[in-house]
């Protein structure tokens, strides 16, 4: 991974090292001798907050922590971009409702408000260097945060990823913010390392090649069989067309270091030649045996009973009652397997909580929530612990949110219900995850839990186009010794 090329593309299947590689390669870009006074950073981006917490842990095991000082970082490409619109805001190459320079960025707006169901959405448009704020009718009604609302928090400088993606890609447009934007990649940056590049959309694809242009060395990592983000406009398909444009030399990793049996090498091999396959059972009573359950959506998850507990509940919707039933998750997953609930950010986000020691402050409260949740009784005595949970919770928030929980209903006492059921259960439970968090990740005993049509996917052989085929293959790919379906013991 030494390699002296200045525009290196490394092509390789599950668990062949790419992460590893990318942590190596920081580690040469940043240390090599011709660099030495070299003021410009080396920069890794990931497409997700994880897959970048991963890649650190690995650069620091392997370089010491001093490789990640600033200016050399390990950040989401999203990250990348604020930084770039927040130069462009500062030289009014491009000029943001009410003139702010610095913005605050959220992943998005479902912490600003809860959903409401309408035909209208906002606009952002460029005009000169004026962004602009319009509005669009929809064709068919959707469920967003009010655009009224957005469009008024983007004014005060509050916008979401997703907002900064699309005035980037309208200023890009423009010859002379291309032409800032790459001296600005050559001025700034020696090396920037591209990991899972398959999850590259158009402007990511546009922004590697602006740092190629600027003369950065750029180092490509990625499997195209693990391309997840389509939904959010991933263009794997458009990789190859990267690579010959500009002249990337590829490598190619083949040997696995992942596979400790011969049944999971050939499952990954047979995934991957398109061979259809039919994976082991496991019966959800003998989930202990696993290391985790992995799913490609939430709700499946918490139906295969209280021996699985998964990591979020479903996408975050924004409803305070959600939200505080996430800080009770986050307590109990970060207790017992050390992992953060997903979502939990949106969670305080939304609730509007500003107190920065929230956590150590409310644990102790979390705790006693836990504990009501946890102690066994008929039936009746725990319904009436899930109240009394519930009521303790809107008590923490009283203390810390100005949002309120509405009156005890079925519907808002259900996720703690299905806490309670994993807390009073007898085995630590095992903990569920979506593909997409187990992404990058390996265990030694992994149960995947599949749909029907899922397992048909399975029987008739993956095709790296489908988009569910590759969510399967991520799934199917994460043991090191067996990969096995988790069906509900009847
Ligand atoms: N050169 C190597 N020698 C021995 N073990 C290695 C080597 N490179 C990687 N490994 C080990 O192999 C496993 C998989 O590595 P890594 O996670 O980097 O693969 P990957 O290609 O990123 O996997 P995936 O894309 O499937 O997430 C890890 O346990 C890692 O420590």
């Amino acid at each position: 991974m030494g390699a002296r090329v200045r525009r290196l593309n490394i092509e390789a299947g599950p668990g062949t090292g790419k992460t590893t590689v990318s942590a190596r390669r920081f580690g040469v870009e940043r240390f090599a001798r011709e660099y030495r006074g070299d003021p410009r950073a080396v920069v890794a981006v990931s497409f997700t907050r994880a897959a970048t917490h991963t890649l650190v842990r690995r650069i620091r095991r392997l370089w010491g922590s001093h490789a990640i000082r600033w200016p050399h970082r390990v950040v989401t490409l999203d990250t990348v971009m604020v930084e770039l619109l927040h130069d462009l805001l500062l030289t009014k190459l491009v000029v943001w409702p009410g003139g702010h320079t610095t913005l605050v960025v959220e992943d998005s707006w479902a912490s600003y408000g809860t959903r409401v169901r309408t035909f209208a959405q906002y606009k952002l448009t460029i005009s000169g260097a004026e962004v602009q704020i319009g509005s669009a009718r929809l064709h068919a009604a959707a469920y967003t945060v009010n655009p009224s609302r957005c469009a008024s928090l983007i004014r005060q400088g509050i916008c979401t990823h997703s907002d900064v993606r699309q005035v980037l890609a309208l200023a890009l447009r423009r010859v002379e913010v291309r032409e800032y934007a790459r001296k600005r990649f050559a001025s700034r940056f020696r090396s920037f390392i591209v990991d899972e590049v398959y999850d590259a959309n158009d402007l990511d694809i546009d922004f590697i090649e602006l740092a190629v242009d600027g003369g950065v060395s750029v180092t490509l990592v990625g499997d195209d069989w693990q391309a997840l983000y389509v939904f959010r406009g991933a263009r794997p398909e458009v990789v190859p067309e990267l690579l010959s444009r500009q002249g990337f030399r590829s490598l190619t990793l083949t040997r696995s270091f992942r596979w400790r049996s011969e049944e999971q090498a050939q499952l990954a091999d047979d995934l991957r030649g398109g061979i259809g396959v039919t994976l082991p059972v496991v019966l959800s009573a003998d989930v202990p045996c696993l290391d985790v359950v992995l799913s490609l959506r939430w709700a499946p998850l918490w139906n295969l009973g209280p021996g699985v507990l998964p990591i979020g509940f479903q996408s975050f919707k924004g409803g305070p009652e959600e939200a505080a039933a996430i800080l009770v998750l986050n307590h109990v997953t970060t207790s017992i397997f050390g992992t953060e609930a997903t979502y939990v950010k949106d969670a305080v986000t939304s609730l509007s909580i500003d107190d920065e020691d929230f956590f150590v402050k409310a644990k102790p409260r979390l705790q006693q929530i836990v504990d009501v949740l946890s102690s066994d009784g008929t039936a009746t005595a725990k319904q009436q612990n899930v109240k009394t949970a519930y009521s303790h919770l809107g008590e923490l928030l009283a203390e810390f949110s100005p949002r309120t929980l509405r009156p005890v209903r079925a519907n808002h006492t259900n996720r703690l219900r299905d806490i309670q059921a994993r807390l009073l259960h007898p085995v630590r439970p095992v903990p569920g995850l979506t593909a997409h968090q187990a992404k990058g990740a390996e265990w030694n005993y992994v149960g995947v839990c599949l749909a029907d049509a899922e397992r048909a996917l399975l029987h008739r052989g993956l095709h790296v186009e489908g988009d569910s085929d590759r969510k399967l293959y991520v799934a199917c790919t994460r043991a090191c010794f067996s990969t096995a379906e988790v069906v509900v013991s009847s």
